[in-house]
């Protein structure tokens, strides 16, 4: 099938790519020249785990990117995936979407081509029907050759080719049978339950599942903050739960919360949603409070250590959101870091892959090409990131003046660490 894919970030590359390694005909569709040019060059604008091995098969053969739109005429589907972050009150700022909406739509004018244009890209409920079809019609002198469909998307950065090849479960919403038949189509041989729903549940779904799962992290941390204060091992605790199959062990990590570019804001979408119909999301409230205060609890628990900190010179280990990219958006290092610069703190920072990112936003902070250095004389670590190389960290910390190191997630393998919340 020919496939347009509007937005060449995180998402449209992997959806894109994988696309392009199911036999498709894709083009990827981006006003970021840079972006295009380093796909069409087969080089991966993101760091992600399988993602260069795919464009070096299907880079200038099946897989081209551009800046324009013409590419979406010849498609049979045009695949949404620019960005929706977080507006200044908390609600999906949705102007890359209108704007590819319209151009989609201005393409499409005349077309005698049936043509469905789907939504991968995170929107609140109601914004297919009500912003995409209008603009997407608008543009195209309502031509009635045109479909819609909404196909959220359940990829996790770092394994995010394996999750789009291998997913627990696709959803596809239409409100017209014979446009989710052509994007279930494209699924045909992925061998998973496929669900389909309406346009605006598929919206919904993917906000419930993500805030669902930062429940989960939030409700591990808080439960992690009460064994702390009875001497309880909490990962041991979450173990324990988390057999029971209602349950799931999965997303029961307690440490300094989470990260990354869409649970804090598809979380911060569905309370503004709530709000703007009377309802007070009560629940989500406090899964982002709590989110709030677990970075700066691990830097208080330093300050428990060490005293006053100003003048000391810490060493942060972790800086991206996760392990395994070097995607800091959100990340908890960062208020952290913040705290500790207002505390006049000496920061010597180590990340396996994110140095580069975070210099864009902390450059008067120190940054070393290896644990060991940022270690070097240090009065005090702060682990920030599961990156599973610290996990073979010992002697490094010998180099500390003396081993003060507080986890904020349970990755080192030593016995003298002290977790933030067990
Ligand atoms: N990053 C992730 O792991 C996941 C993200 N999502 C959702 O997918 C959507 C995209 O997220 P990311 O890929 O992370 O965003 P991103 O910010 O990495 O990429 C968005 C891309 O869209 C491009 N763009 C903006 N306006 C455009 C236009 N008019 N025409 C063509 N390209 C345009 C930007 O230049 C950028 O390259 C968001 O709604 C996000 O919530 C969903 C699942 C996973
Ligand atoms: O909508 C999205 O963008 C994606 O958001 C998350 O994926 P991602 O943000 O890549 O990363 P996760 O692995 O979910 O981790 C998010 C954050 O939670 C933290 N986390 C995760 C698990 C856990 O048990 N505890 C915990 O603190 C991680 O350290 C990280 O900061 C979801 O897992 C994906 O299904 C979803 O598609």
């Amino acid at each position: 099938m020919k496939i347009s894919v509007v937005g060449g970030g995180y998402v449209g590359l992997i959806t894109g790519a994988c696309l392009a390694e199911k036999g498709h005909h894709v083009t990827i569709i981006d006003i970021d020249k840079e972006k295009i040019n380093a796909i069409n060059s087969a080089r991966p604008p993101i760091y992600e785990k399988g993602l260069e091995e795919l464009l070096a098969r299907h880079s200038g053969k099946n897989l081209l990117a551009s800046t324009g739109y013409e590419s979406v005429r010849d498609s049979e589907i045009s695949i949404i995936c620019v960005g929706t972050p977080m507006g200044e009150d908390g609600s999906a700022d949705l102007k890359y979407i209108v704007s590819a909406a319209e151009s989609i739509g201005r393409e499409l004018k005349n077309s005698g081509v049936y043509h469905v244009v789907t939504v991968k890209s995170t929107v609140p409920p109601g914004t297919t029907s009500g912003i995409v079809v209008p603009a997407v019609m608008s543009a195209s002198g309502n031509n009635p050759n045109i479909g819609f469909a909404m196909n959220p998307e359940f990829l996790r950065e770092g394994i995010a080719v394996d999750d789009f090849m291998n997913p627990d479960r696709v959803v596809i919403g239409s409100d017209d049978k014979k446009s989710g038949d052509l994007v279930e189509s494209l699924y045909s041989d992925f061998n998973i339950r496929i669900l389909r729903t309406g346009l605006v549940s598929a919206e919904m779904i993917k906000y419930a599942s993500n805030s669902f799962l930062a429940t989960k992290i939030s409700f591990s941390n808080e439960v992690g903050n009460i064994c702390k204060s009875f001497g309880i091992d909490v990962y041991e605790v979450m173990e324990g739960v988390g057999l029971d199959h209602r349950i799931s062990p999965y997303f029961l990590n307690a440490g300094c919360g989470f990260g990354g570019s869409c649970f804090p804001k598809d979380v911060s979408a569905l309370i503004h949603l709530a709000k703007s119909k009377g309802v007070d999301p009560v629940l989500l409230r406090s899964v982002l409070k709590v989110n709030e205060v677990q970075p700066l609890l691990i830097i208080e628990i330093l300050k428990k250590r060490l005293g006053d900190l100003n003048g000391k010179r810490i060493a942060v280990l972790g800086l991206a959101f996760k392990g395994d990219t070097d995607d800091i958006r959100d990340s908890r290092a960062v208020p952290a870091i913040e705290r500790l610069i207002m505390e006049g703190v000496d920061v010597h920072a180590f990340d396996p892959m994110a140095n580069e990112n975070m210099k864009a936003v902390f450059p008067e902070i120190t940054y070393h090409d290896s644990a060991a250095g940022a270690l070097e004389n240090a009065d005090g670590c702060l682990v920030m990131t599961e990156w599973p190389e610290f996990s073979r960290l010992d002697k490094e910390f010998d180099k500390m003046k003396k081993r003060v190191i507080i986890e904020g997630r349970r990755i080192l393998s030593i016995p003298d660490a002290e977790g933030i919340c067990w």
